[in-house]
């Protein structure tokens, strides 16, 4: 499918569903110093010819304007004429899409995530144990435990790029960027950001945890 058979309808209501979310997570002071790109597949997904809205480079994403979003290809490629350039992070969105299909990726960098990227970093994941919340990533084993990955962050960002494959792991729908932040995606936005509202909780049970065991 091209992109250009994709209805109007549907490419204003990606864009409608793109805003709210985008609003919800302002409101959580998700966007500290215009950091955070978020993403939304459109259309079916090929391997080869797939399409996304994602957020405009070096925004305030805190505040909502007709310029938020663009609508790229599968190399990043904008769909339609304009001036907008999308997020710097866009070839992470790529890669994560064509690795997992995913309908839709957000990131975001909190205190939280960065702390626990930094603490687990010699380990290259962060251990979860036993902690509820898991089950928002549809794992309902007793006592579960995940290590969610941890990737280096370069300046140059399409260098981070061939660190996600080798580390990905299917039942985790997440990944860090050292001392960065973190992508999370799930089949659609609703799925996306019930992971990244998890990830986040878990990020901070796992950092608080740690201080008190050491009693600090
Ligand atoms: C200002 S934070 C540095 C860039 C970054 O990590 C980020 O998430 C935002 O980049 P974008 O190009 O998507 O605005
Ligand atoms: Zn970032």
């Amino acid at each position: 499918m091209s992109f250009a058979d994709i209805t109007l309808e549907e490419k204003q209501r990606v864009l409608s569903e793109f805003s709210a979310v985008k609003a919800d997570f302002a409101s959580r002071h998700w966007f500290p110093g215009t950091s955070g790109n978020l993403s939304m597949r459109i259309g079916p997904y090929e391997p080869s010819a797939f399409y996304f809205a994602v957020t405009a480079s070096g925004k305030d994403k805190t505040k909502s304007t007709p310029e938020d979003f663009l609508f790229v290809d599968q190399d990043g490629n904008a769909c339609e004429t304009t001036s907008l350039r999308p997020s710097a992070e866009t070839s992470l969105h790529r890669e994560i899409y064509r690795l997992t299909g995913a309908g839709a990726i957000f990131h975001i960098h909190s205190v939280f995530n960065n702390l626990v990227s930094e603490l687990f970093w010699e380990q290259r994941s962060v251990p979860i144990e036993g902690v509820e919340l898991i089950k928002a990533f549809n794992i309902w084993d007793e006592d579960a435990v995940i290590n969610v990955p941890i990737v280096p962050n370069y300046a140059n960002v399409p260098q981070i790029v061939p660190e996600i494959e080798p580390v990905l792991n299917p039942r985790v729908p997440g990944l860090l960027i050292r001392k960065h932040g973190v992508c999370a995606w799930g089949k659609d936005a609703s799925e996306a950001k019930k992971h990244l509202e998890a990830f986040e909780f878990l990020f901070e049970y796992v950092f608080r945890w740690q201080l008190l065991k050491q009693g600090k």
